[in-house]
């Protein structure tokens, strides 16, 4: 087991000749200078490269004072925020937490209950969110990059308004932190006006990248989680990324051979996990390539399955139906916990042979049988291996993403940090809702409907 983050793509040399990954390999490497040169489509959106080792330290003790202030005055934190403002942190709390982390008793947690909110419109869910809390001490971090964004806007006059109540204007501005642009845009506004503590989503680093900047950093903080390790195994990834020779460095291979088999006619890439707690990364991963490089009418479709559940619901469709993807398992090394499955005296339900054996053991045996069965079902597969669930590991992989999603988006030639894709539902909403601004479009889309 090596100490870092790998990328192994041993299991898919069938698919792939060795000329191709040669000819691959110099693609990358002039789609990873363009990248670092900073010569590129997008390029003012490139503050991801080197925010592991220049972050604002100011900012990022203040997020450490919050999150200590939150944690001595709230049981309950409502995160609020969709997409790239809200992802990450999921991810990285469920990823490094207790899998029942809301759940487990507070002795165990020492830290607030964490839930969030903004990430869809359903009143339904807003309203149990508010049973949830009931008169409980909480706050909220409002986290929007552009502060105009509808779900998360929305949430926010609710919850504002349910705190407001409970403890008076003034108090309810101490338990409101706002994670904004530095100076545009209604919630950096409305910050400002009501007195909010406010964090910074730099200019130059797009919501989907923001995961290591305060977006990310003061929920993840507020769970009790390590944001400094996190960090320094983002500068670790980051270290090997930029510096590596290609044979080994696994972000420019993971690209790479993505690219390959794109380029083959796998239209789609299913990110496997074989860790509940790992469901999260998946999202977060799903957006950052699908924003990235779905766009000019290309791309890969990324989906993603959680395993061994979905093997008995997916599993059919991977191993045996349409032949358009490559599969990429994310391998935890080492299992944070063990259970030893014991001998039982009558051997009732068969698993007998299974005794002294841990449940990680028989949890790996279906991996690797898996792997091979999609292997053998032309699926190709590559791994990423994790060594354990920590802050470091989990700060290495989020830029081992983000590296290899910057150079691969170049190799397709896209525009990697743009999102022009996503405006035109929110143009046919806005018109539909009655917004000022957007009568005309009304008309028309009401004759449509
Ligand atoms: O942080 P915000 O400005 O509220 O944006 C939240 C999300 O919604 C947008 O529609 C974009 O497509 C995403 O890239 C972004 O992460």
């Amino acid at each position: 087991m090596a100490n870092k983050v790998t990328f192994d793509y041993a299991k898919a040399t069938t698919f792939i000749h060795d000329h191709e990954v040669e000819s691959m390999k110099g693609i990358a490497e002039a789609a990873k200078e363009v990248l670092v040169s900073k010569s590129g489509a997008g390029n003012d959106f490139l503050g991801w490269i080197d925010l592991p080792v220049d972050y604002d330290k100011e900012e990022f003790a203040r997020i450490q004072k919050a999150a200590a202030k939150i944690q001595s005055d709230s049981e309950v934190l409502v995160v609020i925020g969709i997409g790239g403002s809200y992802l990450g942190a999921r991810a990285a709390i469920e990823f490094l937490r207790h899998n029942f982390y809301n759940m487990v008793s507070k002795e165990v947690r020492k830290t607030p209950e964490i839930y969030y909110a903004g990430n869809s419109i359903s009143s339904t869910y807003l309203k149990h969110l508010i049973d949830v809390i009931g008169d409980r001490d909480f706050s909220v971090n409002i986290i929007s990059k552009s502060g105009t964004t509808t779900e998360p806007a929305i949430a926010f006059r609710v919850f504002k308004e349910m705190l407001e109540k409970k403890y008076g204007k003034e108090e309810a501005a101490k338990r409101i932190y706002a994670t904004t642009d530095k100076a545009r845009g209604a919630l950096k506004n409305l910050a400002t006006e009501e007195g909010y503590e406010s964090f910074v989503v730099p200019d130059d680093i797009g919501g989907r990248f923001s995961v290591l900047t305060a977006v990310g950093l003061l929920p993840i903080a507020v769970s009790g989680a390590d944001i400094e390790k996190l960090m320094e195994g983002a500068a670790a990834g980051r270290e090997m990324a930029l510096n590596l020779p290609f044979e080994e460095n696994d972000a420019m291979q993971y690209a790479a051979i993505r690219n390959i088999l794109h380029r083959k006619g796998k239209a789609v890439e299913v990110l496997a996990n074989y860790e509940p707690s790992l469901h999260y990364v998946s999202e977060w991963w799903k957006q950052l390539y699908g924003e990235s490089e779905g766009k000019d009418n290309k791309g890969i479709f990324p989906a993603a399955v959680d395993l061994t559940t979905d093997l008995h619901s997916m599993g059919q469709f991977i191993q045996d139906g349409s032949r358009i993807m490559f599969e990429t398992v994310m391998n935890v090394e080492e299992s944070t916990e063990e259970i030893i499955i014991n001998e039982e005296p009558v051997d009732l339900d068969g698993l007998n042979y299974l005794a002294g054996k841990n449940v990680d053991f028989v949890n790996k045996s279906a991996m690797n049988g898996t792997i091979l069965a999609h292997t053998d079902g032309n699926v190709p597969n590559l791994l990423i291996n994790i060594p354990a669930q920590n802050e470091f590991y989990l700060g290495e992989l989020f830029y081992f993403f983000e590296f290899a999603c910057g150079v691969s988006g170049y190799i397709s030639g896209v525009n990697p940090f743009n999102q022009p894709g996503v405006e035109s539902y929110k143009k046919n909403m806005f018109a539909l809702l009655g917004k000022p601004g957007f009568e005309e479009e009304r008309e028309k889309l009401l004759k449509r409907l």
